[in-house]
């Protein structure tokens, strides 16, 4: 049985269709990426996976007990604590320990408030609390957008572990040939 399947799955805005009778099923393992043009409907998939959002028709089924994560393409962070500070209480609150491997290996700017840090180091907060411990499903939208070239190859390392490990990963990107090594489902949203 599939970790989460989207069953004949129809969504429309107003008179703009997005989704027609859409079925799909995510597995163990897999690594899905949600391509397509500005406004494609990569978001919209992404919340209808989570149930986040209603379908217009169809229905979406979720493994019971799912371990679920998920990385919106932005959020403010306007927290005055320091990110180590930030980072162990939102672990505290998901129950999951802290790697300190996988935070070192990310370089997060320690020295300043969460809401004072670059766009790349909030990316960096996002993707540690993300793709930490061992997650069954990870939702991630557009997680590479503001992140440096090394940043971006410690993040597919750990893309490729957790995939390894078992984790289910869907993620809206325009950013493909940073995939070219891993085993992939594309689904092409235009
Ligand atoms: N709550 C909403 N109400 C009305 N229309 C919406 C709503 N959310 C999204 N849309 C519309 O649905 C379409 C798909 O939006 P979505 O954000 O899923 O696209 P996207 O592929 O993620 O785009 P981008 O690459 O720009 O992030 C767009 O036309 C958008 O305007």
């Amino acid at each position: 049985m599939s970790l989460i399947e989207l069953r004949e799955v129809s969504k429309r805005y107003g008179d703009h269709t997005l989704f027609e009778n859409l079925s799909l099923s995510f597995d163990t393992g897999t690594i899905h990426l949600l391509v397509g043009k500005n406004g494609s409907g990569k978001t919209t998939l992404l919340k209808l996976c989570m149930n986040r959002i209603q379908t217009d028709s169809g229905s979406i089924y979720h493994q019971k007990k799912l371990k679920c994560r998920y990385m919106p393409d932005f959020v403010e962070l306007p927290y005055v604590d320091r990110p180590f500070t930030f980072i162990s209480w939102m672990l505290s609150i998901m129950r999951v320990p802290l790697d300190l491997k996988w935070l070192s290996e990310l370089d997060i700017d320690m020295g300043s408030e969460v809401s004072n840090l670059s766009k790349g180091n909030k990316q960096k907060v996002l993707l540690y609390l993300s793709l930490v411990g061992s997650p069954d499903v990870v939702f991630m939208d557009e997680p590479f957008t503001a992140l440096d070239d090394k940043t971006i190859k410690v993040v597919m390392k750990r893309i490729a572990y957790l995939q390894a490990q078992g984790t289910c990963m869907i993620i809206s990107t325009h950013e493909i040939k940073l995939f070219s090594k891993l085993d992939v489902v594309i689904h092409a949203l235009d």
